[in-house]
């Protein structure tokens, strides 16, 4: 007779007491917005944490009230990842990026009691907090600071409410389908959504997101995550490191290219995860300093579409592996990675790289298909392009709050995105359904327009857009940055030649200072349409 399993929740608590079990002596890097490196272990995470629940309980704080996080990726930010959550309390994490209407639509709406700020954000929050309607108290992450407590009334500050406090709280056994993290999505498409993750999502996330052919972070990884804590909780690589100890680096606010290329040199980063204007910045950064990102064995790159001209670039130039990864807020966000198969040893490098554009294969746990606008099922041959739904151990099932399933009837997530996929799973994006260009009834894809343009030496960033046309309902427009200053509108035009149909060429290229940026560091292409879709009309 087989014995029975012990059953232990799945909770953010257990992953926090893990490593201070079996990784307390491990470093975490955190660099300070003054600038000053701190380095603390896992250990005093962990002994923080739980001073920090046993605090949250003493300020009358009720079960699975949500705590909002204003904050950059440092050390006292982690501490309250898992002080809060693993205390049966929810982590909001909020995009300081936003404007003061989103910020305070966000902290209404979650019903945030604490906010949690870095010292940066105190000006603004002071400013906002008359009309945040349901926040008891505010928390600044720092030590007493009379200008500070100046500014806004009735303020904590954190180290002083963790020094009345000792670490010998024990983290409860919640209940796993608890909610213990809250994110908005990044409102690229419309107005920020609510995402609420439950332990158990959350656990199943950081063990499946860190499968051998995921993120595959190891105990002897030195992890960068530049990728914001303040959204999709740095991609789970707080609670993926905890688990397998491995050293993490939080950059603060200082996410400057040379700023990166020292911090990586100086810690001996081997694996940094972030979106690709991140890494865009970070060749600049390494040119500029002369630093040579020696232990640097490869970059995770997610959250939009890769420039495949850095593939080879960081390959040729740094050594440097650089996997292309894809998720959604909704999915917690890890949904497929690029790596290869077993036959894939066989191709050449060339080959190898090529395969390696697209955003990857999903790993178990997640499950992916392509339907046409019908709902009908569509193959996996690579070639027929569909709406990519998916569905999984840590995909939602509803929006925070909004009271019906975000399913459809077979339940299924929609994610908004065009893809295709081939008989061995892996994934292309070929655009936004928001964003795709529909001319003359045909599909142009502005992924691949944008790919293209950034192939050009002298091109630094684009963007495709959708015009106005009198005659094709919509025309590709090129929004880009320029390298060098010598190129133009015909020679970019001209480059496009020979790469796709000449039907799918952009009718114009307008040259920019720079792009509008969103929160997460995506290309605002609301803001560009807004701009440039009567270009074509007005000519
Ligand atoms: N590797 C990738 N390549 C191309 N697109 C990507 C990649 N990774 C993520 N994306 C895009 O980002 C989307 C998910 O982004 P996120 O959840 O951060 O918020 P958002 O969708 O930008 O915001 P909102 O839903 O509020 O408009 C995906 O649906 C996809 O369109």
């Amino acid at each position: 007779m087989l014995g029975k399993m012990m059953h232990k929740q799945l909770t953010i608590g257990s992953l926090i007491e893990h490593a201070g079990r079996f990784h307390s002596s491990t470093t975490v890097t955190s660099v300070e917005t003054s600038g000053e490196t701190e380095h603390v272990t896992w250990g005093d995470i962990d002994a923080n944490a739980r001073k920090l629940a046993a605090a949250l309980g003493r300020l009358g704080i009720v079960q699975s009230a949500r705590c909002g996080t204003i904050a950059w990726n440092n050390r006292r930010h982690l501490e309250i990842y898992f002080g809060v959550s693993g205390g049966g309390y929810v982590c909001h994490t909020i995009n300081p990026r936003l404007k003061p209407e989103q910020l305070i639509y966000i902290i209404n709406h979650a019903e945030d009691q604490v906010l949690f700020i870095d010292t940066t954000f105190v000006p603004a929050v002071a400013q906002l907090r008359a009309q945040f309607t349901t926040v008891q108290h505010i928390v600044v992450m720092g030590s007493k600071d009379a200008d500070i407590a100046a500014q806004i009334e009735g303020v904590l500050f954190y180290d002083d409410l963790l020094d009345a406090e000792t670490a010998d709280y024990d983290w409860p056994d919640l209940d796993e389908n608890l909610p213990s993290s809250l994110c908005y999505t990044s409102g690229t498409t419309g107005n920020p959504k609510g995402v609420e993750y439950t332990h158990r999502t959350s656990v199943l996330h950081t063990i499946g997101g860190n499968q051998p052919d995921g993120l595959a972070l190891r105990a002897r990884d030195t992890v960068l995550a530049v990728v914001p804590m303040f959204h999709v909780n740095a991609w789970g690589t707080p609670y993926m490191t905890a688990a397998v100890g491995a050293k993490l680096v939080l950059p603060g606010p200082h996410l400057d290219g040379a700023s990166l290329a020292k911090l990586i040199d100086a810690e001996k980063v081997t694996v940094a995860l972030g979106v690709p204007t991140i890494w865009m910045g970070l060749l600049q950064g390494l040119e500029e300093t002369g630093c040579t990102a020696e232990s640097l064995e490869r970059t995770i790159v997610g959250g939009s579409a890769l420039p495949t001209v850095m593939i080879p670039t960081f390959r040729d130039k740094y050594g440097v592996d650089l996997v292309h990864a894809w998720g959604m807020t909704e999915t917690s966000p890890i949904g497929t990675l690029n790596q290869l198969l077993q036959k894939h040893n066989e191709l050449d490098a060339e080959a190898q790289a090529k395969l390696r554009e697209g955003q990857g294969r999903p790993m178990y746990g997640i499950d992916l298909r392509i339907v046409d606008d019908g709902g009908a099922i569509l193959p996996h041959d690579g070639e027929t392009q569909g709406n990519l739904q998916i569905c999984g151990h840590w995909v939602i099932d509803s929006y925070f709050r909004a009271g019906e399933t975000a399913l459809t009837e077979d339940g299924w997530f929609d994610t908004g995105d065009v893809a295709t996929i081939d008989g061995d799973g892996y994934m292309i994006i070929r655009d936004r359904s928001k964003d795709i260009i529909k001319s003359g009834g045909e599909w142009i894809s502005t992924v691949e327009l944008e790919d293209i343009a950034m192939s050009h030496p002298d091109v630094a960033q684009a963007a495709a857009i959708a015009a106005k046309h009198p005659k094709w309902d919509e025309r590709p427009v090129v929004i880009a940055v320029k390298r060098s200053a010598d190129v133009t509108e015909a020679d970019l035009l001209a480059h496009y030649q020979g790469k796709v149909a000449s039907w799918q060429i952009p009718d114009r290229v307008v040259f920019v200072e720079s792009l509008p940026l969103g929160g997460t560091g995506k290309v605002q292409k609301n803001t560009l349409r807004e701009r440039y879709e009567g270009i074509l009309l007005d000519s």
